[in-house]
């Protein structure tokens, strides 16, 4: 009899790489600096060294952030003597401000940082065992996201496609499978996307150095292009659509991402290609009404003065290093989140999805 079964996605396949590992005593963080060369995990014994890995990269990509801050909460925890955990919470609020400190643009930090802190106000005596619950929770609930994310957006992409990516969105960058990248995944398994191509993301390299080798890692063919080339390779008819994460999303549906996103938008838009943004509902914002009212995060100027550590810029030039942007929601085709798709969004369409 004919197999008339649609493909499914064999989802522990791509369980291989895992960013964020809690033995019980420490956090062990998958140090993204080192890859893809080296697999070394840096092992944090307190909140201010996760503090110190997310400000340094060390882990990075909105989820992976705030789930490896919720980690952080339960170390700072370690620290508390406390009947009950509203005085637990007054005893490691400092603590949870500087983890809240360490990056100022993925929305996810704060997020993950105020669930723990409701679950702690309204903890007893077992608020220790609560607050590590909340953190597993949130580590679950992302994975499970990321999973559901993907059959959406794949289920948007015709089969055959070409797709373009930015950054890191996969298994780095969040509890496993990933954002955008979650979506390639699925789209690659079920057979609706024949071609990936993946962008260096300069200046931090996130896909030269983490999304190719992902990929590569998942056995998934993929081409590199460089940050300049993704113009051309619209025009060239290659890419059907671009498909990237986000790391703050507003109340009217602009969306903050990794610097070159917006232009990539503005590409995609001028060929007649689609752009589509996957992405928890933890990355959702509705406090925030549009995108020019996000804090983007400005780094170091070495960053964009070297490369891999060697300085190729001639001494005495000034740099800028904004580190995200910010697409408007009118460039948007799709944003994808585990609740459901919002097309063409804007503030009405958000607020029927997401409320308030
Ligand atoms: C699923 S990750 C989504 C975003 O966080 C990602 O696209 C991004 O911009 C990451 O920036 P980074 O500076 O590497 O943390």
């Amino acid at each position: 009899m004919e197999n008339t079964s649609a493909p499914a996605i064999d989802f522990a396949r791509h369980d291989r790489i895992r960013p964020i590992r809690w033995t019980g005593q420490s956090l062990e963080l998958l140090d993204q600096r080192r890859l893809p060369f080296e697999v070394e995990y840096l092992a944090c014994a307190d909140s201010d060294e996760v503090a110190a890995a997310i400000h340094a990269l060390a882990v990075r990509g909105a989820p992976a952030i705030g789930i490896s801050a919720a980690w952080g909460a339960v170390l700072a925890a370690r620290e508390a003597d406390a009947a009950d955990g509203a005085t637990a919470l007054a005893q490691i609020e400092p603590a949870l401000q500087r983890l809240n400190a360490a990056r100022p643009t993925a929305v996810n930090l704060a997020w993950a940082l105020a669930r723990m802190r409701r679950a702690l106000a309204g903890a007893g005596d077992d608020w220790r065992d609560v607050l590590e619950r909340e953190a597993r929770a949130i580590e679950t609930e992302d994975l499970a996201a990321n999973r559901r994310m993907g059959e959406l957006g794949a289920g948007l992409i015709e089969p055959g496609s070409g797709v373009l990516t930015h950054c890191n969105t996969g298994s780095l960058a969040t509890a496993g499978f990933g954002t955008a990248l979650g979506v390639i995944r699925a789209g690659v398994a079920l057979g609706r996307i024949d071609k990936v191509f993946a962008d260096e993301t300069r200046p931090w390299m996130q896909g030269s150095r983490l999304t190719v080798w992902e990929l590569q890692q998942d056995g998934i063919d993929a081409t590199l292009i460089a940050d300049a080339a993704a113009s051309h390779l619209m025009k060239d008819g290659q890419v059907d659509w671009v498909v990237v994460g986000a790391d703050r999303i507003c109340a009217n549906g602009d969306v903050a991402n990794k610097i070159g996103t917006y232009q990539l938008a503005i590409s995609a838009r001028h060929h007649g290609r689609k752009f589509m943004v996957v992405a928890p509902s933890s990355t959702v914002d509705m406090d925030t009404a549009s995108g020019d009212l996000i804090e983007i995060e400005e780094r170091d100027q070495a960053e964009l003065l070297g490369v891999a550590g060697s300085r190729i810029v001639a001494e005495g030039i000034r740099a800028w290093n904004p580190v995200f942007d910010v697409t408007p929601a009118t460039l948007i085709d799709a944003i994808v989140t585990e609740k459901g798709i919002v097309e063409r969004p804007d503030e009405a369409s958000m607020r029927a999805m997401f409320g308030r």
